[in-house]
């Protein structure tokens, strides 16, 4: 059984940042000294075993699931599930079975954070995995760009139409500020977070810098020390864990 604090992670478009900012946050609660699982629902592009450098999939004890871990966090991904890549069509009851599988046959242990990478969208996927962990508080993902936040704002309805609480808004890829300059530009414009937090009703909590990826390091999507989304995503934690406990 799941303990905790369940986090989701949701957005209204793919590739806004949705996993990136699971991982990252799951990874600095671990470095808090919190107790964290991080579970990946996103069957469409599965990608948190990569981010978190994970290249086998679980053990099992008498019919138990063991979690894979890394980062000090607990992981389970639908990616373990569907092999080689290949297409799935998940239809709701085995989508039930799965959630359920994952939730129940896993050895957890006792957490105090559970994130949860949500499919992208407002989809049937999206819709039963909503159903099925009712409880979950939510973090909606949008970059600033307006078409990001006017679809943002439709999942951020469809979790408030499911009694989810919102935690706030995470502004990914907000900026580009060139390194040794204190000029910020505003790639994909400026504001249209603080309004999609005011119309949900909610908070603007992060707003993240764009920053290359350092093509040195194996692990490329989770931000060490000396990194400026190292720090931004321990504040975001800190900030979570404030506001929770
Ligand atoms: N702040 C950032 N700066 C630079 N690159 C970023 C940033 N955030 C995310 N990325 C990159 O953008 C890409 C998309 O990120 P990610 O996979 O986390 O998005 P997603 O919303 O989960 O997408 P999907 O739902 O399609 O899986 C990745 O290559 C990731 O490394």
């Amino acid at each position: 059984m799941l303990s905790g604090n369940v986090i989701s992670v949701i957005s209204g478009k793919g590739g806004v940042g949705k996993s990136t900012v699971s991982a990252n946050l799951a990874v600095s609660l671990s470095k808090m000294g919190k107790e964290v699982a991080l579970i990946d629902f996103d069957i469409y592009g599965s990608s948190i075993p990569s981010m978190m450098n994970i290249s086998h999939g679980p053990k099992s004890m008498n019919n138990r699931i063991i979690p894979v871990e890394s980062h000090g966090v607990k992981v389970m991904s639908m990616g373990f599930i569907v092999k080689n890549n290949d297409p799935v069509v998940w239809r709701g009851p085995m989508l039930g079975k799965v959630i359920n599988q994952f939730i129940n046959d896993v050895i957890w242990g006792d957490l105090d954070y559970v994130i949860i990478d949500m499919p992208p969208g407002t989809g049937d996927v999206a819709m039963d995995v909503n159903r099925l962990i009712p409880n979950s508080q939510q973090i909606l993902v949008t970059t600033p760009h307006p078409t990001s936040s006017h679809v943002a704002e439709r999942a951020g309805k469809m979790a408030h139409n499911n009694n989810h609480k919102f935690v706030g808004i995470v502004e990914n890829m907000s900026y580009f500020q060139p390194p040794d300059h204190n000029q910020k530009y505003y790639i994909f414009g400026k504001g249209g977070s603080e309004q999609l937090a005011s119309k949900l009703g909610t908070e603007l909590i992060a707003r993240l810098p764009i920053i290359a990826p350092n093509e040195k390091d194996f692990e490329p999507s989770i931000y060490k020390k000396g990194n400026l989304l190292h720090d931004k995503y321990m504040e975001l934690a800190d900030r979570l864990d404030s506001s929770i406990a």
